[in-house]
């Protein structure tokens, strides 16, 4: 996907009616990493209107519980400056704000408008101080419009296994995280143990797809089951923090070994 500066697009921001929202680049041209980034972008914003919903009724609720978990163990506090990378429909951003309050500062980055779009749309519906310290920005995960040690947490909700250049991410995050401070990297878990992968697979063909195809969106749920199996493991996870210069990573099995989060510190 290319970042490039100037690629403007609408975003609704509460009380500020339309705002122009630019693409952000620090690379006055970034290459297209591949066209594979621009189809899944394009995959977010087709599924945006109905990410949510199927979210919660897929899991029967419990991706609020793993966003829970994720954001706790990112280590946010009150007054922190966080960001919370492949934000979507903003998630995390909101548990995140709930964690720094209001005196604090929340950035939401993704690169699909739709997503966008309807982050700034619920949050518009959110009455707590604490919700307006969000901003949304749109931007691509391995070219981040951010000042080194920027930031006193991170987070990841199923978003580094859609990125392309996961190393380039990774070394992002670290470099406008702050030292000390904790990225946590929520995601589908890609297990050693073949049952586990046999009841995902399962899950994804047999209820997940044919929940999508309800709303013509087979494709766009299949890519899940082929996005998780070209996922790397817990350990493989832990390499590359490693590599990317964070000094401890750890990464937890949760949900019976369905999910797994990486906390890793800078
Ligand atoms: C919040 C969740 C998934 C987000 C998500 C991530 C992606 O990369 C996608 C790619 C393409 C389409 C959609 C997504 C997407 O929604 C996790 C929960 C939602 C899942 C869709 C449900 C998956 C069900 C599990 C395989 C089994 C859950 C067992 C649980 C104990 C009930
Ligand atoms: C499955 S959604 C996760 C959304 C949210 N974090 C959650 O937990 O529900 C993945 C998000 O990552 C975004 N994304 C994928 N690759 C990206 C990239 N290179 N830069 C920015 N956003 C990206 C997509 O647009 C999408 O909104």
């Amino acid at each position: 996907m290319a970042a490039l500066l100037g690629i403007v697009f609408p975003v609704t921001f509460p009380g500020q009616g339309q705002l122009p929202v630019k693409l952000h680049s620090r690379r006055r041209s970034v290459v297209k990493s591949s066209s594979s980034s621009d189809e899944r972008q394009t995959l977010f914003n087709r599924i945006a209107p109905v990410y949510d919903n199927l979210n919660d009724l897929l899991s029967l609720g419990q991706h609020r519980i793993w966003k829970n978990m994720a954001v706790s163990w990112s280590g946010a506090r009150t007054g922190d400056k966080v960001l919370d990378l492949c934000c979507g429909s903003g998630d995390l951003a909101f548990l995140l704000s709930e964690k720094v309050g209001p005196s604090g500062k929340v950035m939401g980055l993704d690169f699909s408008s739709e997503q966008l779009a309807v982050a700034a749309s619920r949050q518009k519906l959110r009455v707590r101080s604490c919700y307006k310290c969000i901003e949304w920005i749109g931007g691509d995960a391995t070219d981040l419009p951010f000042d080194d040690c920027e930031f006193d947490a991170i987070t990841m909700g199923y978003g580094l296994r859609n990125v392309v250049d996961r190393d380039r991410a990774m070394r992002e995050m670290y470099r406008v995280l702050k030292p000390g401070s904790r990225v946590s990297i929520l995601d589908f878990n890609k297990s050693n143990q073949s049952v586990t992968t046999f009841m995902q697979d399962w899950m994804i063909d047999n209820v997940v797809v044919p929940a999508a195809t309800l709303y013509d969106l087979a494709k766009e749920y299949e890519y899940l089951k082929y996005s998780i199996n070209g996922y790397l493991t817990g350990e493989e996870l832990e390499t590359l923090a490693s590599e990317a210069g964070f000094s401890s990573a750890r990464h937890y099995e949760i949900s019976g070994g369905f999910m797994g989060n990486l906390v890793a510190v800078r």
